[in-house]
């Protein structure tokens, strides 16, 4: 679990993208709430995925973490349709699932159990978010800055060659922002992906590569930051032109 190894796919060569959704729809009754969704996640970029309140973006990523069943379409992520292995996939959408009566370390212990990882990872991922200090206290007390620190730290138990993150950023303070930026980016530069959501849309533009836009569970935009924008236009003025206003 060494965090300076290069990623196997990373080192396997040319890679089919590291996600790829095809044609996703996903309804609720007669709701539909992803509809013939399609866009694929370079291979070591980091990517972030934008739309407005209710846009889809929580039911996508779910899907891509296999938590969601779609209605049609598939996602697959490196080229196989069902991944269950946390050095491939981490994800962390809230809630973290974490009992409240456990420690972090004890939710953190039982995770790499399960998942057969060394329990010496547990240390590892707490002080890679920061929350060496505060691993013996019950999840139960933990602030919403705490509980996403717990959740990025379970997601990123495995190492894995593929994060996804919904709204990581959500109740960070500063620090733990710029902890989280020099983590995605450190994990871009040996190859490694990670695909976030995230409503502050000046922030992600400091650290991702590429960018995919939705609203109402369709694809507005995908491509990468260069493409989208230019001198005149940042991402957040090109968010507000496809999205005529609602705000991410
Ligand atoms: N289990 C469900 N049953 C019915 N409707 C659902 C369910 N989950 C999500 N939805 C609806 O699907 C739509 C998309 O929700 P989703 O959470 O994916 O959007 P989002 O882009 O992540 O929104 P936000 O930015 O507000 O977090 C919303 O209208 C939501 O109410």
């Amino acid at each position: 679990m060494n965090s300076s190894r290069s990623h196997p796919a990373a080192a396997a060569g040319p890679d089919p993208a590291a996600v790829t959704v095809e044609g996703l729809t996903k309804r609720y009754g007669r709701t539909t709430v992803v509809d013939r969704l399609s866009f694929t996640v370079r291979s070591g970029a980091v990517t972030g995925f934008f739309g407005p309140n209710g846009a889809g973006k929580t039911t996508v990523l779910k899907a891509v973490a296999g938590l969601v069943r779609p209605t049609a379409g598939r996602v697959l992520v490196r080229g196989r349709a069902t991944v269950s292995d946390p050095r491939v996939l981490g994800v962390h959408i809230e809630p973290c699932g974490a009992h409240p009566g456990r420690t972090a370390r004890a939710h953190l212990g039982a995770l790499a159990v399960l998942a057969g990882l060394p329990r010496a990872r547990v240390g590892e991922v707490l002080e890679l978010v920061g929350l060496e200090d505060a691993a013996k206290r019950r999840v139960g007390t933990y602030s919403l800055g705490m509980r996403q620190r717990l959740g990025l730290a379970a997601a990123l138990l495995g190492d894995p060659d593929v994060l996804v993150l919904d709204e990581p950023v959500n109740g960070l303070d500063p620090q733990a922002i710029r902890r989280l930026r020099t983590l995605i980016r450190e994990r871009a530069q040996r190859g490694a992906t990670t695909l976030l959501s995230s409503h502050l849309l000046s922030e992600a533009a400091r650290i991702v590569d590429d960018v995919v836009i939705i609203d109402q569970g369709r694809l507005l935009r995908a491509g990468t930051v260069e493409e989208l924008t230019s001198s005149t236009a940042s991402l957040d003025d090109v968010f507000h032109d496809l999205t005529e206003g609602r705000s991410a």
